[in-house]
């Protein structure tokens, strides 16, 4: 990682924060780092440590007696927090300052406020948090509200295509496919997102009747290259089959976008500039979508879920017993003391099949930063790389890695006690539910305490730190939970590493570069020469 740059010079002189390497608790959380907590010792797990090692909020649980850390560990941890001000920066994310910024350098300047957004709960005798914004999402969600009880009563629509990319289309996808226990009868999402041609078609071929479909278009900027192109090939499909897109194309998109045309839409939801793509499900960006194939009364749920997760986030200054904030310090003790470069997050859950691929973006495009809020270039590392699969699947794929290979994998498991739909069979004196889970259990303790034999070709070395999210069923609420427990856990690593976790400045690279292709396509298509000499033209003509 470059610790100096000369295109990078500092304006501004002094850090409000002391740089990572002389924080106390940095400095004591190195020392222990040199012998940390053997998982694989005789007698390392006991019922005592997995009985103390866990946190419980909002319906979930978060178990952490498999990771390598003791109680001094975490009080060190814990000390880590404060001496980096986590809850200072949380409260000022949450209240509406300007936190999405580079301090003397040009950046986005906005305020961070997806907690506004699900800040519609509570009686008033505590007002919100940031009381402008979420009166601004009270009005889009009453407008949803009237909207779905209108599709409800005309019954005019079974089918819905939302068109997105990125945050439009990841979180609310993620959310959908996660719920399918408590679809609406007779009703039906489907999403476009890339801009390969394939992925439209597939989906407008499978749809049963165009006439009975909406379309929403999904864009917080109104300008995104794939989402505007999809739409336009979308609409031309419906003016192909003598349909009129304006009685069947709705939109969501940041006020004053190049989208926000209202003449062009049956009905438009707003998003506004303080929500981040990837913090947008419980926005109108989720909204509109999940009320029309779940109901309303689940997407508040979600929100219901989401905003009791904010509270204990905020609320709960112990560590060990704030979930997002207690999962933010373990993953930063295992990247930046223990050193471990990626992270596989496992939920044992089909329904939860793209919450992983959410969590890529979530963590990856807000953590996956180089400076620090002042503009210099950081000198430890920051967000891990994220992946991973649905168990049991994943164990008859890359879990021989995980338990053999040469790199340690930390995991989190996500599980529950119920299964969504119920339908399950006791086969061999147990459920299908309880083999998923033995499974998940199984996992989790192998990695921590391995098996050591003579032959060293069925030796696990065991001390691979993971820890295990319980919930009781994975309903809208609990959904809701989960989703903000992972938000607040990457904001919190965020303000631990003192980084912007809300802009991504490093998706705009690539941008430029596909533009300039496109102009070279232009002049292919219309017949015109393109220079032999420059590398984009070079590499076009590589297209067998
Ligand atoms: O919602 P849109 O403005 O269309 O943006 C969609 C996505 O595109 C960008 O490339 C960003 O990296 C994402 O953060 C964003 O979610």
């Amino acid at each position: 990682i470059p610790t100096t740059s000369p295109g990078l010079m500092r304006l501004k002189g002094g850090s409000s924060m002391p740089t990572w390497s002389d924080n106390p608790a940095v400095i004591k959380l190195r020392e222990i780092a040199k012998n940390p907590y053997d998982l694989s010792a005789k007698d390392a797990i006991s019922p005592a440590r997995i009985n103390m090692m866990q946190a419980s909020a909002c319906g979930l649980k978060l178990l952490y007696a498999t990771e390598r850390v003791d109680e001094a560990t975490v009080d060190a941890l814990s000390n880590l927090a404060k001496e980096r001000d986590v809850f200072g920066k949380m409260k000022a994310m949450m209240d509406g300052e300007v936190i999405n910024k580079i301090e003397s350098y040009e950046s986005e300047n906005r305020k961070v406020l997806h907690t506004a957004m699900r800040d519609v709960f509570d009686k008033r005798n505590e007002a919100p948090a940031a009381k402008e914004a979420s009166d601004l999402e009270m009005t889009e969600l009453s407008k949803l509200k009237d909207w779905c009880n209108k599709l409800d009563k005309e019954k005019t629509f079974t089918d819905l295509i939302l068109i997105g990319i990125g945050g439009s289309d990841l979180g609310p996808r993620a959310l959908y496919l996660a719920l399918q226990g408590y679809k609406k009868d007779n009703r039906r999402v489907h999403f476009v997102s890339n801009v390969d041609p394939d992925d439209a078609a597939m989906v407008l071929k499978s749809i049963p009747d165009l006439s009975k479909t909406l379309v929403l278009v999904c864009s917080k900027s109104g300008g995104t290259l794939e989402t505007l192109t999809n739409e336009q090939l979308v609409r031309d499909y419906f003016v192909k089959k003598g349909l009129d897109p304006k009685k069947h194309f709705a939109c969501v998109t940041g006020k004053g976008s190049p989208m926000d045309n209202p003449a062009e839409y049956l009905i438009s939801f707003y998003m506004f500039d303080y929500i981040g793509g990837r913090y947008s499900a419980t926005s109108m960006v989720g909204g509109p979508m999940l009320a029309f194939g779940l109901g309303y009364q689940n997407y508040e749920m979600i929100l219901k879920g989401a905003h009791d997760m904010d509270r204990n986030a905020i609320g709960e200054k112990d560590v060990r017993k704030n979930l997002p904030l207690l999962l933010a310090l373990l993953g930063v003790w295992n990247r930046n003391f223990l050193g471990h470069q990626t992270l596989a997050v496992l939920p044992y859950s089909q329904a939860l099949v793209r919450f992983t691929a959410h969590l890529q973006q979530l963590d990856m495009e807000s953590n996956g930063k180089h400076i620090d809020r002042e503009g210099r270039f950081v000198d430890y590392a920051t967000g891990p790389i994220i992946w991973g699969e649905p168990g049991t699947n994943g164990q008859h794929s890359f879990y021989q890695l995980i338990h053999q290979g040469t790199d340690v994998v930390p995991c989190e498991f996500v599980g529950f006690t119920n299964s969504q739909f119920g339908m399950d069979l006791d086969v061999k004196g147990t459920t299908s539910q309880q083999k998923l889970n033995s499974n998940l259990l199984a996992q989790s303790l192998a990695m921590a305490q391995g098996h050591i034999t003579s032959n060293p070709n069925k030796c696990f070395d065991g001390n691979r730190p993971n820890c295990v999210i319980l919930g009781k069923k994975l309903d809208p609420y609990t959904l809701g939970a989960l989703l903000a427990l992972y938000e607040h856990k990457v904001a919190f690593q965020g303000f631990l590493w003192d980084i912007n976790s809300f802009d991504q400045e490093g998706v705009q690279l690539g941008k430029v570069l596909a533009n300039q292709f496109l102009d070279i396509y232009q002049k292919v298509n219309k017949g015109e020469a393109v220079p032999a000499t420059d590398n984009l033209s070079a590499l076009v003509q590589q297209m067998p």
